[in-house]
């Protein structure tokens, strides 16, 4: 059968279908940030995502997603940690069931109700698929989201969710700008990590953003209201779709801002 985030199939099972859960570089991580090097040597993010990029929105039955079309290098990240151009595929969520929880990262042990991760791969390899299994594969740039006043530019993907609401729904969602998605400062944190999800691959490239994004209590609702169920089978809300934290194991999680 396959993973998911209940009792038998969740994040503390994983280990048994991906043995790679207790590997080295395994994502997410708790941030201390009084234990990060500033490392004056890394760049600034340069983000240039082209609307006319985004494609669709999936209920992939673990999260929802909206896709890029990743055939050219007009969604691209570059700087930052990174040498070399990544092309935008995907974004997706993970959140609570209530708002204390629903991050995968978290700072000094604090959850945020949500985080977003925009993800990307390396064009020196040929596709995603292969990019997602080499160590510099993937780079994957990680938002937190605060409770506070309703943020009009998630409102419009939320407004999209109500044609996806059960596993392996899609729609399409076109002209939709990924930026306006990112806070006003691009400082951030970076360390070498994993996928969060099977196959936890240890392929990405963490960058963290330090600033939040604001999301209000309703709109978290929004995300409630999806199903990690299909239709036909018994309903189950789509919530707590997070990883905990996992051991640092020795790693440095260097930071872009003094
Ligand atoms: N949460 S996250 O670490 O940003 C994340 C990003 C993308 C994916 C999707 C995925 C990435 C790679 C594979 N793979 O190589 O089999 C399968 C699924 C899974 C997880
Ligand atoms: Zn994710």
């Amino acid at each position: 059968h396959g993973w998911g985030y209940g009792p038998s199939d969740g994040p503390d099972n994983w280990c048994n279908g991906f043995p790679i859960a207790n590997g080295p570089r395994q994502s997410p991580i708790d941030i201390i940030p009084g234990q990060t090097s500033y490392d004056s040597a890394l760049k600034p993010l340069k983000l240039k995502y082209d609307p006319s990029n985004s494609i669709d929105i999936l209920n992939n039955g673990h999260s929802f997603q909206v896709g890029f079309v990743d055939d050219t290098d007009s969604s691209t990240l570059t700087g930052g940690p990174i040498t070399g151009t990544y092309r935008l595929k995907q974004f997706h969520f993970h959140w609570g069931a209530s708002d204390d929880r629903g991050s995968e990262h978290t700072v000094n042990g604090i959850k945020f109700p949500c985080e977003l991760h925009l993800v990307h791969w390396n064009t020196k390899y040929p596709s995603f698929g292969e990019a997602a299994s080499e160590p510099d594969g993937l780079a994957v740039v990680g938002v937190f989201l605060k409770i506070g006043a309703a943020n009009p530019r998630l409102q419009k993907v939320l407004d999209a969710l109500g044609a996806i609401k059960s596993k392996g729904k899609q729609t399409t969602f076109s002209n939709f700008d990924a930026k306006t998605l990112l806070p006003g400062s691009l400082d951030y944190w970076t360390y070498d990590g994993s996928l969060t999800t099977p196959p936890l691959l240890e392929s990405v490239t963490w960058i963290v953003l330090k600033e939040p994004i604001s999301v209000s209590p309703t709109q978290m609702g929004k995300f409630r209201s999806l199903m990690f169920s299909g239709d036909g089978e018994a309903p189950c809300c789509m919530q707590d779709n997070y990883r905990p934290p996992q051991p640092l194991k020795g790693r440095k999680v260097r930071r872009s801002f003094k």
